[in-house]
């Protein structure tokens, strides 16, 4: 049977260290610091991290009468890490006091360390840290290639997984903001048509298990094309703004308003009957009315409708919800369409009759 290597080994053992994902990046590196620890014949492991003259200590494995732990901060500069960054290469140290150079360093006076090996850490070429390992006592031999080669397997790993967890944060933080995005009006930053569809689809069946009834409002904004066509889009787009952020801050706090399209806003309003709801909408439109564009008041007008469920419709609702709200829109509309009759500025109540 073939001998098997010192650097095979270390090639299998670190394969077995970086496939084992169940045990989660610390875990792995505590690992990867104890291989590496054994495989040097050493006493301190750490990997740090380096942010201008700060060196953290982000992982270490240390012998049970060494006091040191993740957290702890040092001045980079009177660190051996700091000749190892300045090497921008591996560094190696057997016996510092016997060094020229090196018995010297501020490190070998506050820390009295005799030998040393340690790698740059640097992701996309920028430097993030170092793997270092090292003894108080002098190092019984020298330090070879191979474990500058088994340092470097060691540094690499840490680098693309670095790297890999960077973009997958990235990645996490794009994808909220595309779900965000996805879910809010551009202009008005209030929910959209789709986010109030979704809302309105949980809360229905929330609202006809407790038996209790909401409202449903379209609002619209009067003669909203004159606006433009006199003042200009720009202009037209700012009174949106406007009105959204004034029924924003008129609705009660757990109304859900969202932009229906163009210049409609849908409110829904749970657990309040038509009388409350008539009220609500009457502050809403008279805060509105209370604003003005280019010496213009603006005015809306409101359509209202009720839901109200009853015990044997739940079921229906549950599995039918969005025809319910389709049906709901429908009848809001209806009663939208009379308040732009009536002569706008008002708020109309959909009834069956
Ligand atoms: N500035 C701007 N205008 C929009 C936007 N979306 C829709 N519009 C405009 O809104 C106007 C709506 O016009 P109409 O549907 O005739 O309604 P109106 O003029 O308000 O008349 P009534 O509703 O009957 O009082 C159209 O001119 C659309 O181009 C938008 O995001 N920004």
């Amino acid at each position: 049977m073939a001998k098997v290597t010192s650097s095979e080994k270390i090639i299998r053992r670190l394969y077995e260290i970086t496939n084992s994902h169940a045990l989660g990046f610390d875990k792995q590196v505590e690992q990867l610091l104890k291989m590496g620890l054994e495989r040097f014949n050493l006493d301190i492991a750490i990997l740090s991290k380096i942010e201008g003259n700060k060196y953290l200590v982000k992982h270490c494995v240390v012998p049970d009468d060494v006091e040191l732990s993740s957290g702890v901060e040092f001045d980079f500069s009177s660190t051996y890490c700091h000749i190892t960054c300045h090497a921008d290469k591996p560094v190696a140290l057997e016996h510092v006091g016997q060094h020229d150079q090196y018995a010297s360093h501020p490190a070998y006076q506050s820390f009295g360390l005799e030998s040393y090996i340690g790698m740059p850490l640097k992701l996309n070429g920028q430097l993030y840290g170092t793997i270092n390992f090292s003894s108080p006592t002098p190092y019984n031999r020298k330090f070879h290639a191979v474990d500058i080669d088994a340092l470097q397997l060691m540094t690499s790993w840490v680098e693309v997984e670095l790297i890999r967890r960077k973009q997958e944060k990235q990645l996490i933080e794009l994808n909220a903001i595309l779900e965000k995005k996805a879910y809010q009006d551009s202009l008005t930053a209030i929910p959209n048509r789709r986010a109030a569809f979704k809302h309105i689809n949980s809360d229905l069946n929330r609202i006809s298990r407790e038996n209790n009834t909401a409202v449903l409002a379209i609002i619209d904004i009067d003669f909203f094309k004159q606006i433009n066509d006199n003042f200009g889009h720009q202009v037209g787009d700012d009174v949106l703004v406007q009105v959204a952020k004034t029924i924003a801050d008129s609705k009660r706090d757990y109304d859900y308003l969202a932009r229906f399209g163009g210049e409609e806003f849908l409110l829904w309003l749970p657990n309040i009957n038509l009388d409350k709801a008539t009220k609500v909408c009457k502050r809403i439109k008279d805060q509105v009315a209370a604003l003005s564009s280019q010496d213009k008041n603006i005015t809306i007008s409101i359509g209202l409708t009720l839901f109200s469920p009853e015990n044997t419709q739940q079921i229906q609702i549950k599995a039918n919800a969005k025809a319910k709200i389709d049906e709901l829109i429908t009848q809001a509309d209806n009663a939208l369409y009379q308040a732009k009759a009536a002569g706008r500025n008002c708020i109309k109540t959909f009834s069956n009759q």
